[in-house]
This record gives structure tokens, sequence and C-alpha cells, in this order.
């Protein structure tokens, strides 16, 4: 299997066609199931993204918003993810969402990891949407490379959702190490797994990503074994 390859000439054509796409696949999941499920990434590149859903009217108290990954900080933090998608998606139409957040009030991530699976417990088996980024050091949620934790979280012998990671201190992870992550298992069981990048230093990252088997230096890879949509604009 390989991903299928969704490429823009800029990034105002990609928003507009993965608005209309998510926005489209909620609608149908609550048209079929009642209700949708919506697993989002942080990091910069979804921003416009989110901004241009929040608008999009379509019935969003049936719709379940839950993190991909989070720094280990408390809200009032620039890194927390929770707060990045309370400002920029959970606005507008789309402030009707439920959110389902992982940042507990232990103090790291290995601790409250029962309190984040009891959370992620409320979720369906299989999300409808989940939408992923990549670093450039080819981490994707915060399966960060050689990560401590990260066999567990790509083990697929258990079916847990959550999992926490130590990542290295590096350009990328900056001082923000602690992290809690869903599992490649959970991600992978999403109906539809979308992952957005920019730019023609992660087309490259990509590129090579797509033909490494070594899934500890670049956790990427993996998902890149199952179905897939990549969307990329320079
Ligand atoms: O919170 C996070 O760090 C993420 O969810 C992470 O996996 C992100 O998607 C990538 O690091 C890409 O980030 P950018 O979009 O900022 O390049």
């Amino acid at each position: 299997m390989s991903p299928t390859e969704i490429f823009f000439e800029n990034r105002v054509d990609l928003v507009a066609a993965l608005v209309d796409q998510i926005s489209k696949l909620l609608s149908d999941a609550i048209a079929e199931r009642g209700q949708a499920s919506f697993l989002v990434s942080g990091g910069s590149s979804p921003l416009a993204v989110y901004e241009a859903l929040a608008e999009r009217e379509l019935d969003w108290s049936k719709v379940v918003v839950a993190l991909v990954d989070e720094r280990w900080v408390s809200l009032d933090h620039a890194a927390s993810n929770e707060a990045f998608i309370r400002r920029h998606l959970l606005r507008a139409r789309a402030a009707a969402a439920k959110f389902i957040a992982m940042k507990t009030d232990e103090p790291s991530a290995a601790l409250g990891l029962a309190n984040c699976e009891a959370r992620y417990a409320d979720l369906p088996g299989h999300a409808d949407v989940c939408l992923l980024g990549m670093g450039s050091d080819g981490h994707t949620a915060s399966l960060f490379p050689n990560a401590v934790g990260l066999d567990v979280a790509m083990s697929l012998a258990t079916a847990a959702r959550c999992a926490a990671i130590q990542a290295h201190p590096s350009e990328v992870t900056g001082s923000h190490t602690e992290r809690m992550t869903l599992t490649q298992y959970y991600l992978t069981q999403a109906r539809k797994r979308i992952l957005l990048i920019t730019g023609a230093d992660k087309r490259d990252v990509y590129s090579a990503a797509k033909t490494s088997q070594d899934f500890g230096a670049t956790p990427v890879s993996a998902m890149l074994q199952a179905e897939l949509d990549v969307y990329w604009a320079p």
C-alpha cells in the first residue's frame, strides 16, 4: 500500500481542498453514524485549516475533537496543543464540538497515562478523521525518533490508545521532551488518515521516509505503510 499524494501549487489551494475534504468526512460520519470524531495535531501547519474549518456549517455538537499528541505543559503555556486547538479550532461554529484533552494534573506523562487512556476510551474504535503533521526529524504525532517509550507507542501487540513519550532534546523538540501521544495502533485505526506537510524540505523528508523500514529512526515511515492521504504544497 502506498500513500495517496495530493499535491498543490500553493498553500491557499491546499487549505481550501483540505477543509472541504475534512468537512465532508465529518458530515458523512454524522449522517451515517450520528456522530463524528476528529483527531487533531498541533504544530504550525494546520493553523489555517482549523481557522477555516471552525467557520464551516456542520453539526459541530455531534463532533468530538481529540488531540493526536500533547506537550506536557499547562494550558497557559505557549506550547500547549490544547490551547492551540481551543484558540484556532474550537471557536465560531466549532465551539459546539466536544473536546478530549490529553494533559492531566499528574506531573509526568507516564503518571497521567491511565487518566488519559480513560478519557480516550470514550472515542470509537475507529475515529473518523485523523490529521497528522510531520517534523523534519521524521516524527509524526509525538512518535519521535528513538524516544523513550517509542517501542510501546508503536507496538501493535496491545490496543492501548495513548502512550507516554520522552523525546530526546533536539532542535525540533526544544525543551518539550515530555509528551503524550496516540499510539500507532490507534492512529492507524482511523477511517481516514491525512498527513499535512508543506515546504521543499519536508517533501524530501517524506520521500526518504516512504522507503525507510527503520521505524525507530523515522517513525512517520510506519504510518506511510498504511493507507494515508498526503497533502503537500510548497
Ligand atoms: O504537537 C506537535 O508537535 C505535533 O502534533 C507534531 O507531530 C506536529 O504535527 C509536527 O511537529 C509538525 O509540526 P509543524 O506543523 O509545526 O511543522
